[in-house]
């Protein structure tokens, strides 16, 4: 059976289908006429030069924002321009936006036994010990983030990449089928972007992912298939080398 508000839409075997999508503010076209195809069990980056529309694209998928035109289609079935953000993310996609928001006051551990728990569980976190499969859990969540030693440190002593890494734990423990991610490593030393490629190449194993990102350095490390937007479209897609070759890309992006 189907979740209550859910439209059926074309049937797709893409885990996220969009075509033919358009957003204009103020008659300013952030999208125009954009299609993007990710499957079950990939990882997408994104680039593109700023004002590109990769915000807002990502604001399509999540039901911030509505489309005037075209189809967004997750999971083969629902239509996302038909939900609300909160719909959406029950039907299971995630976003990490590119600020870090832990609790500061709560240890590593506690911040992803809230997450897994959901927010609602504060009490049942505070009185309750974590079961058998929730600690398993957290380990294996801690160990794909590489956080496993500082698990009782205060998210308030965290340097801002393992905020990041925490962030992305607790996204994780949410168990969504796409991961949206913004912008991961903006900020980080190259070191830190190296492990956030790391980490979410771990991440991939399990779960789809879109991550935005101006990093070439990172997006050469994920080694993953990349969209190159301008003004709203996509202008290339494929492997880093590939589109890196592409003077049209070069034009816009890469050569500024
Ligand atoms: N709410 C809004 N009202 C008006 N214009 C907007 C709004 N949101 C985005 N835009 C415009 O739409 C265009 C696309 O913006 P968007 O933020 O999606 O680009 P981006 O690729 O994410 O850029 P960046 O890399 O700088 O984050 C920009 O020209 C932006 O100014």
């Amino acid at each position: 059976m189907n979740a209550p508000g859910i439209t059926h839409a074309r049937s797709t075997s893409a885990l996220l289908y969009l075509s033919g999508v358009s957003v204009s503010f103020d008659g300013f076209r952030a999208l125009n006429n954009l299609s993007l195809l990710i499957e079950p069990g990939e990882m997408r980056a994104i680039i593109g030069p700023n004002g590109a529309g990769k915000t807002t694209m990502m604001d399509v998928i999540t039901g911030k924002t509505r489309p005037d035109s075209g189809e967004v289609v997750f999971d083969g079935r629902a239509d996302l321009t038909k939900l609300d953000e909160a719909n959406i993310a029950t039907l299971g996609i995630g976003r990490k936006f590119q600020k870090p928001t832990v609790f500061e006051n709560h240890t590593v551990r506690d911040n992803l036994l809230l997450a897994l728990a959901g927010m609602r569980s504060w009490y049942r976190l505070l009185m309750a010990a974590p079961s058998k499969a929730e600690n398993d859990r957290l380990e294996e969540i801690l160990s794909i983030i590489r956080m496993g030693p500082q698990q009782h440190m205060l998210g308030a002593r965290l340097s801002h990449g393992q905020k990041q890494w925490l962030e992305i734990g607790m996204l994780l423990a949410q168990n969504p089928k796409l991961m949206l991610v913004d912008e991961p490593v903006a900020g980080m030393t190259d070191v830190e972007t190296e492990t956030t490629a790391q980490v979410l190449r771990e991440v991939n194993k399990s779960h789809s992912v879109v991550v935005v990102e101006h990093d070439m350095s990172f997006v050469r490390a994920l080694g993953v298939k990349v969209t190159v937007l301008h003004e709203g479209s996509t202008l290339a897609e494929g492997s880093l080398d590939q589109v890196s070759a592409d003077p049209r890309v070069v034009e816009v992006y890469l050569g500024r």
